[in-house]
């Protein structure tokens, strides 16, 4: 069976989705384009055959689609996906769910009310054989009990409209996914400390900023976010426990020995450092709607947890203290595993 799938976004990564669904992944096509950009869903749509519809809601509707994809902004996730919901249909959601908790709850809440899960979201690092090794790793115990973890997310630049407050929102986010799947621990507290900026940044942007959570377990996790690094897009994590340590690995790539030098590649951007994790995440994904499973990726519930988090991280940044991640119960409906 082929999964046809409705894009609501055709941005930068709507763009990146439609060529991976068509191209890449088997069993999938995409069928249907939105965009408030009308220009935007008309040169997407014809690349790859798909109708335009004028609205995200129109789409959701359309008897062509049998899922959507969310690849707008952030603000609109969450209208998108409670009409998804509403219809019945399965909805990958790039992060964020949504950009409010209280949003992301009205999404668990429609969710559970339809009995089965519909949503995943778009952490896609959870697809990265890295961070998998690593899970398995800490899983075994090999290195016993985690206790410390130092992360770091570096962008070589951003553009002016990138402000303070999305090295949490939009950046940091990843980690926050990343970690407490890692860990199967639950981040309760935020405090973020700003060192000394970096003149190679906009007036208005702190950066570097150093993030600092803990764990339910009591796990501390140093996050380093440095949008402006210039050197190249670079991705850290190491996790001490108890007995041993374990990293993750740097993307391959040949070593060049010439003049003197011996050096090797840093990539640039998330694109090519997360590709196969971004294919390894829609294969999955399409693999389970055509069986007619439920979604196994990152679900409605993690999309709560990230935003509850990183809205923390954000009133931690702003105001200086530790502050707390005032997180519901989580609901039976969404497993014991974080
Ligand atoms: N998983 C990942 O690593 C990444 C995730 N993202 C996420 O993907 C989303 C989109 O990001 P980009 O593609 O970089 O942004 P973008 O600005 O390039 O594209 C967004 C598109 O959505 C359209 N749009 C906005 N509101 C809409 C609505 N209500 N209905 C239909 N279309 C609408 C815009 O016209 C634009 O074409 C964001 O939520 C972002 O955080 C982005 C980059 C990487
Ligand atoms: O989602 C992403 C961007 O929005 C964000 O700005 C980057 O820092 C992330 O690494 C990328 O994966």
């Amino acid at each position: 069976m082929t999964v046809r799938v409705g894009v609501i976004g055709a941005g930068w990564i709507g763009h990146e989705h439609i060529r991976r669904l068509t191209d890449v992944v088997t069993g999938a096509a995409v069928t249907a384009v939105s965009d408030i950009d009308a220009a935007r869903a008309e040169e997407a749509a014809a690349r790859v055959g798909a109708r335009v519809y004028g609205t995200g809601a129109e789409l959701i509707a359309a008897d062509e689609v049998d899922a959507v994809l969310v690849t707008s902004w952030g603000p609109t996730h969450a209208e998108h996906v409670l009409n998804a919901i509403a219809a019945g249909k399965p909805v990958f959601c790039e992060k964020p769910l949504a950009t409010t908790a209280e949003d992301c709850l009205r999404i668990v809440e429609a969710e559970m009310a339809h009995g089965r899960r519909l949503v995943q979201v778009g952490f896609m690092r959870r697809y990265d054989q890295g961070y998998r090794q690593m899970k398995e790793v800490i899983a075994s115990g090999r290195i016993g009990e985690p206790l410390v973890v130092h992360c770091a997310h570096r962008n070589p630049t951003v553009p002016e409209s990138y402000t303070s407050e999305m090295a949490a929102l939009d950046t940091a986010v990843h980690e926050v996914d990343v970690l407490r799947w890692l860990l199967d621990d639950e981040i309760v507290s935020a405090q973020v400390v700003t060192p000394r900026a970096t003149s190679k940044r906009f007036a208005h942007l702190k950066d570097p900023q150093i993030m600092l959570f803990e764990t339910a377990k009591g796990v501390r996790i140093d996050l380093e976010v440095f949008v402006n690094c210039q050197y190249g897009y670079d991705i850290q994590c190491e996790a001490v426990g108890e007995q041993g340590l374990v990293r993750l690995p740097d993307p391959s790539s040949v070593t060049v020995r010439t003049a003197g030098q011996h050096s090797t590649t840093v990539l640039t951007d998330w694109v090519g450092r997360f590709v196969d994790a971004f294919d390894t995440e829609f294969r999955e994904w399409i693999a389970n709607l055509a069986a007619g499973n439920e979604p196994t990726g990152p679900s409605a519930w993690d999309g709560y947890a990230a935003t509850v988090i990183t809205s923390a991280t954000v009133e931690a940044l702003d105001s200086g203290r530790t502050v707390g991640t005032d997180m519901k119960p989580r609901p039976a409906f969404y497993g014991g595993a974080v």
